[in-house]
């Protein structure tokens, strides 16, 4: 019988550190963000604030409609994002007995975003926890990396349905239906769509922080095996599109293997979904993001599993890289009827109306109006008109406080906090060099003036130079 053991179980799992392709830059060399200390010049200038970046920019960039793709393209985006990268953060308790909610000064674990211009909630300021901290120590670098402050992923890196499933034994068993006995995950006990199709799970932990309509009954955040599921309507939709599917291929198996076990048949499903999950990234999503030759030359075909590949997601990916697609926001959500035109009941959206309100879902008609608006719109490209501009900079609330947030200037604001090598730097050391294929466990050059890398001892796959001239405006500099 042929037994494989996987040599590294814990490259790739969930609650392990974000690998760097480059050492960071902290402003005292170990942990401090840059623009920390208000004095430090950078290439002899100082930082600008984030928010400020964040408002000249988004508001002057220009805007068009992609008229080969929906905004599915985008959508997916998210939701697959989801399924790769969750970069936790710190609670105000870590170490400290500051507020981050309330304070306007630096002090770990807060790093606020200041501002210029007033804000709607909270003048000057806009909160902002540092990632939390990894224990981590980097045995193969350097001593001044190795102490390096690192961050964690929460999420498995592998593309894996881990958004469906969950990413630890407490989480899947909760999102199971374990008393069905059918291999099948729990659904909605209160609520079905008006053809009597499930819903998702609500959260346990109630009163939940999602928006209500204020008529009628309470509609709680839905719970997945990704926590951000409630974010948004299109984003909830796949989550439940994901649930029912599930639940349909369990129901086949069933019927066709008799003899199957509950757990058997939860099991083969699951791996079919997380297949579905890799052949719409890898062969639907991915080359139409990076386009077909860079996606033919830098992945090409699936040549089998390999395990000297560390397929830890990099800290420049998920705080920088992937993080493209908040250019590509729209900032209406069009809701369409079954003729694909504007649903006289469910009228198109601005997108601040559809963030972690699933009321709408389940009392305006399913996921169908959502779903048809998603797939029957253009997908929009560096879409930074005004109107985007008020909705990601000025709209934008994140769950627990229900804060205004300005996504642009937190994307800024995060890569400052871990330590992101500016743009130009990061550039012409990965994308132009020839060492194209870097790795967790890199080597410093000490040939060259910037730590440059010479040896390579474990791969990581990296796509260049595509993915960074896609990240014109999220990493600094
Ligand atoms: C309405 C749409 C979206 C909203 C409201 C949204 C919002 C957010 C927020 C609030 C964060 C956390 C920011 C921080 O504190 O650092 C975040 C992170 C992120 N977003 Fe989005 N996002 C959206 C769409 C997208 C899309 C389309 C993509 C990619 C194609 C994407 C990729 C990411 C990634 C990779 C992260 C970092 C995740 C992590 O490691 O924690 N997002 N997003
Ligand atoms: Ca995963």
């Amino acid at each position: 019988m042929f037994l494989f053991v996987r040599q590294n179980p814990r490259w790739g799992a969930a609650n392990t550190a974000l690998v760097r392709w480059l050492p960071a830059e902290y402003e005292d060399g170990e942990s401090e963000p840059k623009g920390w200390n208000p004095e430090r010049l950078h290439n002899g200038f100082q930082l600008p604030p984030a928010r400020t970046v964040s408002r000249e920019i988004m508001t002057s960039a220009s805007k068009w409609k992609d008229d080969s793709y929906s905004q599915l393209l985008v959508d997916w985006g998210q939701y697959i994002s989801h399924d790769i990268t969750l970069t936790p953060q710190s609670t105000s308790t870590d170490g400290s007995d500051v507020d981050c909610l309330k304070t306007c000064e630096n002090v770990h674990p807060c790093f606020p975003i200041k501002s210029m211009v007033l804000m709607f909630l909270s003048p000057g300021c806009m909160p902002f926890f540092r990632s939390t901290s990894d224990c981590f120590v980097n045995f193969q670098s350097g001593i001044r990396q190795a102490l390096q402050r690192q961050q964690l992923n929460a999420m498995t890196s592998f593309i894996d349905a881990s958004a469906v499933y969950g990413h630890n034994q407490k989480l899947e068993s909760f999102l199971r239906d374990l008393p069905g006995r059918n291999g099948k995950l729990a659904v909605n006990a209160r609520f079905k769509d008006p053809k009597g199709r499930p819903y998702l799970p609500f959260v346990t932990k109630l009163p939940s922080a999602c928006h209500q309509d204020l008529q009628g009954e309470r509609v709680e955040c839905f719970s997945a095996g990704d926590n951000r599921v409630s974010e948004g309507l299109p984003l909830t939709s796949l989550h439940t599109l994901w649930l029912r599917e599930h639940n349909r291929i369990a129901e086949a198996l069933k019927h066709i293997n008799g003899h199957w076990s509950p757990e058997m048949i939860y099991q083969e499903t699951r791996k079919i979904i997380g297949a579905l999950h890799q052949i719409i990234t890898l062969r639907d999503y991915a080359p139409k993001i990076i386009g077909p030759e860079s996606f033919k030359h830098y992945i090409g075909p699936y040549r089998g599993y390999d395990p000297s590949v560390d397929p830890s997601i990099a800290n420049v990916f998920a705080a920088a890289a992937f993080r493209f697609g908040h250019a590509t926001i729209s900032p209406i959500l069009c809701r369409l009827n079954e003729s694909f035109q504007e649903d006289e009941r469910f009228p198109h959206l601005r997108l601040h109306n559809t963030l972690f309100s699933p009321w709408r879902i389940v009392k305006e008609g399913g996921i169908e109006p959502v779903l048809r608006g998603v797939i029957g719109s253009a997908a929009s490209a560096v879409s930074a008109d005004m109107l985007l501009a008020d909705e990601v900079t000025e709209r934008l609330v994140v769950l627990d406080t229900l804060k205004q947030m300005d996504l642009a200037a937190l994307n800024l604001q995060r890569g400052r906090d871990h330590g992101l090598p500016g743009k130009i730097l990061a550039e012409s050391q990965i994308c132009h060099s020839n060492a194209i294929r870097l790795s967790s466990s890199y080597q410093s050059d000490s040939n060259h003036s910037t730590p440059c890398l010479k040896k390579q001892t474990k791969k990581t796959h990296i796509i260049c130079p595509s993915l960074c001239q896609q990240t014109v405006f999220l990493s600094d500099h």
